[in-house]
């Protein structure tokens, strides 16, 4: 057997000894460190190192190559240095410590929903769909407006979609408490209260001209759906958590099993519909009286900039539902609207990006189980499968897609592109364009395509906004061999 002794006090004496070292692992042929300080290893003397074959730094982490011998090599090392070693889950989290503000947002967001992907996935081609089926405006009408059996399968399909998407919080929700180790069916329960048929649907807010409200007597608190939204079923769900964990640390064993629950979810949903709701609804309100000043000011062509790039991040949060008013208040007063073209190319950017991952992790199997249907989906109007399930995960293809549909807002909004209405927010979008701005919504449509697809390409060539956290897997249907 070789003796590493030396070696592995070679290492750490390059890598910057003990104290540099925040995590220590080893996987299949290498060591992988979490360095507090990575530019203090001395990566020209370890890679002089005999044991050594190679040195990369990939998602935060320091990786030096052994070889099938990395176990001896890792036992020696744990002598000499006197660490133990941790566990992926502990060097993914020390891992993070290299990470800034924004990309330990977005890493969150994508170990949220990375349990939820394959029914985002689900959803997105039903949605993608059904966008085609009652979207698309033939000589003689839809699809839908032609056919009783496609009626009947356009409404059997929203049975499947609403589920995914309108209810959406009861996922996030349920996500977060098996993130966090609490209890999962409270997380289920909590989203249904955000959800529940008893308040008044997200959607419908925008146009309501009353909002139901609890009556009691010296307050109101009103009854308004969360439906698609992650802002708040976000905040709801880490408040129940924390509360949660820090209830248990209180409560006694023995009146546990109904003091934590009870203080943990009651609260939590009063806080969702008294604090939350209410900064939902404001922010809301907020956005949209923004989007109509600027969509109809002497500054279109840089609102248009702003949104374009802006409209995405928006779909996130949900709160791009009020978008649909927007549409509908401009029609009236214009005859068309100059809104929702840049809602469609927003879309089709998302979609170039992740067929630009698909192009660059050609061969990754797995990960295509994923990426082609939400590529497809983008491309039907429908981009959560490709934000949640490819782009916020690797951030990179998300900021191409977002400066993609910025530049082509602000093309689309200069040329003062119209549609005559609401359409296949994708590819099929062209079909609700006014006649003479057809012309240069297929210039936008290129520039949503081609920039997004080039961007990505560089920007993980170049190693720009690349996360420095380990990636998650995307989740997969098992198949049996
Ligand atoms: O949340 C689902 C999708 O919502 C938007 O798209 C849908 O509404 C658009 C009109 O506002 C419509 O053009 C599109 O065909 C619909 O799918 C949003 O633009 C999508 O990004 C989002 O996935």
């Amino acid at each position: 057997m070789v003796d590493f002794n030396k070696d592995a006090k070679d290492l750490l004496e390059y890598i910057g000894g003990s104290d540099n070292i925040s995590a220590v692992s080893h996987c299949a042929t290498r060591m992988r460190f979490v360095l507090k300080d990575p530019t203090a290893a001395n990566v020209k003397k370890i890679e002089d190192i005999p044991a050594v074959k190679g040195t990369f730094t990939q998602a935060g982490q320091f990786q030096v190559i052994i070889g099938n011998e990395v176990p001896q090599f890792y036992n020696e090392f744990a002598k000499v240095s006197g660490k133990e070693g941790v566990s992926k889950d502990e060097a993914k989290a020390a891992a993070k410590q290299n990470q800034n503000v924004v990309q330990r947002a977005m890493a969150v967001l994508a170990e949220i929903f990375t349990p939820l992907i394959p029914a985002i996935v689900v959803g997105g081609l039903i949605l993608g769909f059904r966008n085609v089926l009652e979207g698309i405006n033939f000589a003689n009408g839809t699809i839908v407006s032609n056919s009783q059996f496609w009626t009947g399968v356009n409404d059997f399909l929203w049975l499947i979609g609403e589920a995914i998407f309108h209810f959406l919080p009861v996922g996030i929700t349920w996500s977060i408490t098996k993130k966090m180790g609490t209890t999962q069916i409270l997380g289920i329960v909590l989203g249904i209260t955000l959800v529940s048929p008893q308040l008044l649907n997200a959607y419908g807010v925008a146009g309501a001209t009353e909002i139901p409200f609890w009556d009691f007597g010296a307050f109101t608190i009103n009854k308004i759906g969360y439906q698609a939204q992650v802002i708040p079923a976000m905040l709801a769900g880490f408040v129940l958590a924390y509360l949660e964990i820090w209830l248990r640390k209180w409560v006694p064993q023995y009146i546990s099993m109904i003091v934590v629950p009870l203080l943990a979810l009651v609260p939590t949903v009063i806080i969702a519909h008294t604090v939350l709701g209410p900064i939902g609804w404001t922010i809301g309100q907020w956005v949209s009286e923004v989007v109509y000043a600027g969509l109809t000011g002497d500054f279109r062509w840089l609102f248009g900039l702003f949104f374009g790039t802006l409209y995405s991040p928006l779909v996130i949060t949900g709160l791009h539902h009020m978008s649909n008013a927007i549409d509908l208040q401009l029609i009236a007063d214009f005859g068309g609207t100059n809104l929702w073209p840049m809602i469609a190319l927003s879309n089709i950017a998302q979609g170039s990006a992740v067929l630009a991952i698909i192009f660059l992790h050609r061969g990754n199997e797995k990960e295509e189980q994923v990426s082609i249907p939400a590529a497809i989906s983008c491309y039907l109007g429908v981009t959560e499968p490709a934000m949640f399930g490819i782009n916020i995960k690797y951030i990179y293809p998300f900021v191409a897609a977002m400066i993609g549909s910025g530049i082509a807002g602000l093309v689309a909004t200069t040329f003062n592109v119209m549609a005559n209405s609401i359409g296949v927010g994708g590819i099929p979008g062209f079909l609700s364009i006014q006649t003479d701005s057809m012309a240069m919504f297929f210039v936008c449509m290129a520039i949503a395509i081609v920039v997004p697809f080039l961007l990505t390409i560089v920007f993980e060539k170049k190693q720009l906004f690349v996360p420095k956290g380990e990636v998650e897997d995307a989740p997969v249907i098992q198949t049996q061999k």
